[in-house]
């Protein structure tokens, strides 16, 4: 049987670090093309279980397989062909511009400094102009604002033209247009998605599936419909929300009560 690019498997991954469980036996697939969101509270483990994926954690037990290889037994060049991330708060006192950075996601295919060519400089200029950047692309990434630079990051991920893009609260620093444009992008590109998220409403217009992480640990697997009950959200949460569906999209939406 071959496999379609895209496919993510996580089986028992658990993570423990300074003698400390953070990650307890995470197990679930995701379908080439699928959308998983990763909720729960601050703490609860969900970049941790992110960093699994691209190889920058390695679990004490379990494993994680990407189109059916075991991370832990690749090269970091051979995740990082497979598998893009964008994440919260990358650090952005070096002196590179726009341009550099969305550059910087070629790299995973490339040997070290073999120039670039016209298929990368294509790439790199059609990943600014689907972010909007193309204006900035000369300007020192560090002076954009956190938005431009979370949109700069998504252009850098797009150029590594991965099968699995791996998304770290991509939503933190974006008004709501960019929020919902971002989300409806992504989805778009019709590649494997593993995005954790805070906002619950979001994660539920745009999830096929959620994953609820507590204390390190799976309270649930399932559609929004079946995971984000009233009760689960209480008791995960500590938070009464109400649970309705949206008039217009038909998708769960949640109110604090
Ligand atoms: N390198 C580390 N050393 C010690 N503890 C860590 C380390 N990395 C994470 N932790 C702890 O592990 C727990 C899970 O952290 P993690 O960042 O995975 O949670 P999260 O669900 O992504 O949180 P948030 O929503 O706040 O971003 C937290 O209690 C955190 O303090």
């Amino acid at each position: 049987m071959t496999l379609q690019p895209g496919t993510l498997s996580l089986s028992d991954v658990s993570v423990e670090i300074a003698g400390k469980r953070l990650v307890e036996a995470i197990s679930f697939d995701v379908a080439p093309g699928e959308m998983v969101g990763l909720l729960g509270p601050n703490g609860s483990g969900k970049s941790t279980l992110l960093r699994t994926i691209y190889k920058v954690v390695k679990p004490v037990t379990g494993t994680v397989l990407v189109n059916g290889q075991d991370v832990q037994r690749r090269s970091s060049a051979w995740v990082a062909q497979n598998v893009a991330a964008v994440l919260q708060d990358m650090p952005a006192d070096f002196p590179l511009t726009v341009r550099d950075v969305v550059t910087m996601g070629r790299s995973a295919h490339k040997a070290v400094l073999e120039p670039d060519t016209a298929h990368d400089r294509d790439l790199i200029d059609a990943a600014l102009r689907l972010q909007g950047l193309e204006d900035l692309s000369s300007r020192s990434f560090r002076t954009l604002s956190g938005g431009e630079r979370q949109r700069a990051l998504l252009a850098r991920a797009l150029v590594q033209q991965p099968t699995i893009l791996v998304l770290d609260e991509p939503t933190n620093h974006l008004d709501i247009l960019f929020q919902l444009s971002l989300l409806e992008f992504v989805r778009e590109l019709g590649i494997t998605i593993v995005a954790a998220l805070h906002d619950l409403n979001l994660a539920a217009r745009f999830c096929d599936r959620i994953c609820l992480m507590d204390g390190g640990q799976m309270a649930a697997l399932g559609t929004p419909e079946d995971v984000l009950t009233s009760e689960r959200v209480e008791a995960v949460y500590g938070v009464k929300m109400l649970v309705e569906r949206h008039p217009g999209t038909g998708n769960v939406f949640l109110l604090p009560v």
